[in-house]
């Protein structure tokens, strides 16, 4: 096949899908085609739009992993035009899943917004999103004048979740580049204002899709997410160096479920073990942004729908999350050369 045949072989179209007022297709692609097809998703878009019924169009151009070539390096890959008032992104990741990744993404979003900073939260993991829930939003983004979706608001920060874009079943079968290409299409189609930091919740891992957003998104940092456990650590550390590949800098490490304390004894256990997180972060050379226990009140707060930060804004946890936003909101500072003049925060 020549270099830059948008399609393997006949075109593969996939949908269209009409759920909720959103319709959604999928175009199959090579990697080489995708630049040059565009045009081709708006027009398709238009015309979905068009559908009686139809509120929003959302045309993915998807990527067979098989057929496309490695992923390489790509230490300048431009930041999506769209994202142009959005001055940093930042990814919260996690070698594996299940360690509290979005608890943290969506605690650290409000603490950065306690912090005095404009803040939106994309839930990139479309295999399992939570961010919903975590937030309490309820219903479809609405669209904005100019065709773009608005961003759902929640505590005073901008959200959206994958979740409300592509059907859970739709995305499941999906490998790296299509969430990838899924992701840039979502960032592009909605209009996210002007922000001074915009959080990604990553897929949990460090495969393809972890690597393509990495890559395509000019992510400003990330920050990792393990509990204390060596076996999650190991995956911590994959996903460190897996950033590190790609020049994004590590704006910190975060411990979560560090230790239990007991509500009838008070004494605190080291379920996991201690101080790994720490102690890895200091071998790596990694900020350590701080070390979340394992409570109850967290988890009750985050199924509320109403996060620690929001719900108890003075209590430690709360005070916890709000510092380690503005020591990330430091981190980031100091690691973007762009940055011109920044901002003292809110009682600094
Ligand atoms: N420090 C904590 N103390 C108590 N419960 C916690 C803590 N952190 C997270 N949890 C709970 O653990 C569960 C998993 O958390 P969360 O969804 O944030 O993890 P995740 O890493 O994003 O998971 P996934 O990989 O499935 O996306 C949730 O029920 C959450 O409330």
């Amino acid at each position: 096949m020549p270099d830059g045949t948008p399609f393997l072989g006949a075109p593969q179209v996939s949908g269209p899908v009409l759920s909720g007022g959103r319709i959604s297709l999928s175009i199959m692609t090579t990697a080489a085609g995708a630049a040059s097809l565009g045009e081709t998703r708006s027009k398709a878009e238009a015309a979905l739009r068009a559908i009686p019924g139809a509120e929003t169009a959302f045309v993915t151009l998807t990527n067979d992993a098989a057929a496309a070539p490695p992923v390489l390096k790509q230490p300048n890959a431009a930041k999506p035009a769209v994202l142009a008032e959005v001055a940093h992104v930042v990814a919260v990741a996690s070698g594996k899943g299940g360690v509290g990744k979005s608890t943290t993404a969506v605690n650290l979003a409000l603490g950065l917004r306690a912090n005095g900073l404009k803040v939106g939260i994309l839930d990139a993991d479309i295999h399992g999103p939570s961010i919903p829930t975590l937030l309490a939003l309820h219903g479809q983004p609405r669209m904005g004048k100019d065709r773009r979706l608005l961003p759902m608001q929640s505590n005073g920060i901008s959200a959206m979740s994958m979740g409300m874009m592509v059907d859970a079943e739709t995305a499941m079968v999906w490998r790296g580049p299509m969430v990838m290409s899924a992701i840039t299409q979502m960032l592009a189609e909605v209009n996210w204002g002007a922000l001074d930091v915009l959080i990604v919740d990553m897929p949990p891992g460090t495969g393809d899709a972890q690597l393509a957003i990495a890559q395509g998104t000019k992510l400003a940092g990330a920050v990792i997410v393990s509990t204390p456990q060596d076996l999650a650590l190991i995956d911590a550390r994959r996903g460190i160096a897996m950033f590190k590949k790609v020049d994004v800098p590590i704006l910190g490490l975060i411990e979560n479920m560090a230790h239990f304390t007991c509500n009838d004894c008070g004494k605190q256990h080291a379920l996991f073990g201690t101080g790994g997180a720490e102690a890895e972060a200091k071998r790596l050379n990694v900020p350590f942004l701080g070390a979340v226990p394992l409570t109850m009140d967290l988890r009750a707060a985050s199924d509320s729908g109403q996060p620690i930060v929001v719900r108890d804004p003075e209590g430690p946890l709360g005070k916890l999350y709000v510092e380690m936003a503005g020591a990330l909101w430091a981190n980031l500072v100091a690691s973007s050369s762009k940055y011109q003049s920044p901002r003292k925060l809110q009682g600094a």
